[in-house]
């Protein structure tokens, strides 16, 4: 289906990396999720093939009582029969309510699993993947692309399996009722079943392209509303409005291009069905006249023909359901395809508890390996000491430090940690060993309680309000009507920056890391706040090895060692004094910010 003009896709890595997923690997993978669910396939697949097959004999009773009972003239058999009838019916009607009950219950049970696999997926996916994804797409990855699968997952192989029957039973039946008849409907079926298989085919494509849209509005959608101050500060509603417009506008073209492809579909299916009917009519109505057909038998063929088709008719019913199901799964196999860039190595092991030698060894590291951020740094750090990295902004210093808990692996050298290269270590255990104060501090939707306990799940109050003392928010809590239990909105809106900053560092200080880094926010606080800031970041670093990326060198001067990156590497690194006392880069800065502060 082709996309207007001006109607691009938003093009992400995932989306275009779209795997030609062959459809028998694909039924393959999709099978291994009934293996644990065996006895509901049993139950419910046993009760639907029962269900075909009592389908499949009405036909032939009624053909009987035309043709066998009715001459009779003897209403007592009839009513036996009748009541013979009503007690298939009943059974059936059992069966249908088993099928329908445990069948979703399979179908949603694997549905479900499917989402928390994926869930469970992303968690694990790096930070590389991250920088080039949209969260509201995303989100549609595990939430609409995957609804439809449980309905596929219950109803396509039991579907499928009905089909096999009633075609197989329906078709013997027939041949034994009229087998000319026979072979004229055999005749017309491929060009139904071509029907369905094409316009399914089409729909699948289309559930792909509605998925993307989803997406891409989606993302929108996030992007406009998580950034509304912007955008109310700017007053760019209108542009805002002119961009979802646009979004709204593709997913409604390819919407429209659905129901075509439905509308379409549909009507071959039904023509298709209804011309097998006449024809069969037409021939049946031949036969009876020269004597070959009875009358029970051509009622009986009719009906066959009925239950022939009913599922081809089921499919087509649910034309919508079962393309979105593959399309579902097509792109939660995209998705686990996408392998996390940074897993523990086959060898790591837990790291023990660290004293905090961190050391860097000619390391190289570039987002763009073609153009490295970093090119051969070494720098050492002894347990305990900070180090403070200054230097222009965009050298690289924040890329150095995401180096360490490994959100990016090195490209050259190595890093380690007493004496151990970090990727030896497992992620968990090397990252519950680093504290980190981000610049843009994040916090949950949630109360100051449960934030603060990020650091360490499960931690109790009285540790967590020892933490928040030490961040010195205790005053802040006091003052709160709930206490620790205030919600703080989303992303900690209702809170100010440097109560965010403080709330950041209350979780390190129940995390109680041996190794920090603090990366120091750039926007100047009130001198009181900034004064408790600093207090409460001092005394973190107290007994930890610590890197400080430092934008005010005021704040620094106390670091045991201060180290000037440039986007050439190390500049240069010694004491506070030390560099003021040469002619270098540090001093240069130094003069710059003093000029400035006076
Ligand atoms: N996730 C990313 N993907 C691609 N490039 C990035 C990414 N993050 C940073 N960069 C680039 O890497 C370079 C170093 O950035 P980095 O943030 O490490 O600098 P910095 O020294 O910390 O700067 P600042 O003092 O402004 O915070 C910059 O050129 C930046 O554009």
């Amino acid at each position: 289906m082709g996309l207007g003009e001006g109607d691009a896709l938003p093009e992400t890595r995932l989306q275009t990396a779209h795997l030609r997923v062959y459809r028998p690997l694909m039924i393959r993978q999709f099978a291994q999720f009934y293996r644990p669910h065996l006895r509901l396939v049993f139950i419910a697949f046993g009760c639907a093939a029962a269900s075909g097959l009592l389908e499949l004999g009405f036909p032939m009773a009624v053909r009987a009582f035309i043709d066998h009972l009715l001459p009779r003239q003897d209403m007592q058999v009839v009513v036996l029969a009748i009541a013979g009838l009503l007690a298939v019916y009943l059974l059936n009607a059992v069966l249908m309510a088993i099928v329908t009950y445990w069948g979703h219950v399979l179908g949603i049970a694997i549905e479900t699993e499917l989402r928390a696999r994926a869930f469970d997926h992303l968690l694990r996916l790096s930070h590389r993947f991250y920088d080039e994804e949209k969260t509201g797409h995303l989100v549609g990855r595990v939430t609409k692309n995957l609804e439809d699968i449980g309905e596929v997952a219950h109803h396509g192989p039991e579907d499928l399996l009905i089909a096999l029957l009633t075609f197989a039973g329906a078709f013997a039946l027939m041949v034994m009722v009229s087998p000319q008849l026979a072979l004229l409907t055999a005749l017309i079926v491929p060009i139904v079943g071509w029907a369905v298989a094409h316009f399914g085919g089409r729909m699948t494509g289309n559930w792909q392209a509605q998925f993307r849209r989803v997406g891409a509005f989606n993302a929108r959608i996030e992007e406009a509303v998580g950034g509304i101050r912007v955008v109310k500060a700017f007053a760019n509603e209108a542009h805002e409005r002119r961009l979802f417009a646009a979004d709204n506008a593709g997913y409604q073209r390819t919407k429209l291009d659905a129901y075509r492809i439905m509308a379409i579909g549909t009507t071959f299916n039904y023509l298709g069905m209804r011309l097998v009917q006449l024809v069969v009519m037409l021939a049946g109505a031949v036969f009876i006249v020269g004597g070959s057909l009875t009358i029970g038998d051509f009622v009986a063929f009719l009906l066959l023909v009925g239950v022939f088709y009913r599922p081809l008719e089921k499919i087509n019913a649910v034309i919508e359901t079962y393309p979105k199901g593959i399309a579902g799964f097509r792109s939660y196999l995209d998705l686990m395809a996408t392998k996390p860039e940074i897993e523990d190595a086959l060898d790591a092991r837990p790291a023990p508890a660290l004293r905090g030698a961190v050391r860097f060894e000619g390391v190289t590291f570039g987002y763009d390996p073609a153009r490295p951020v970093l090119r051969g740094i070494d720098l050492a750090v002894e347990p305990g000491q900070t180090i403070a990295l200054v230097g222009p902004s965009g050298a690289g210093k924040t890329t150095l430090c995401s180096l360490l808990p490994r959100f990016y692996d090195v490209q050259g050298g190595r890093i380690t940690i007493d004496g151990i290269d970090i990727r030896h270590m497992t992620l968990a255990s090397l990252r519950a060993q680093i504290g980190l104060v981000q610049q843009d501090v994040f916090l949950f939707a949630g109360t100051m309680r449960e934030n603060i306990a990020y650091g360490r799940l499960g931690a109790s109050d009285e540790e967590i309000m020892q933490a928040a003392r030490r961040a010195r928010l205790d005053a802040l809590i006091a003052e709160m009507p709930a206490g620790l239990d205030t919600l703080i909105g989303e992303r900690g809106v209702k809170l100010s920056g440097g109560q965010k900053q403080r709330m950041a560092i209350a979780r390190i200080f129940l995390m109680n890391p041996p190794i920090l880094i603090l990366d120091e926010a750039t926007s100047a606080l009130d001198t009181e706040t900034e004064r408790a800031i600093q207090q409460a970041l001092a005394e973190l670093a107290q007994g930890r090895t610590t890197l400080v990326i430092a934008h005010r060198l005021a704040t620094i001067r106390d670091a045991d060692r201060i180290v000037v990156v440039t986007t050439d590497g190390i500049a240069e690194q010694g004491t506070h004094q030390d560099l003021l006392a040469r002619p270098g880069p540090y001093r240069r800065l130094h003069e710059a910010q003093f000029t400035e502060a006076s």
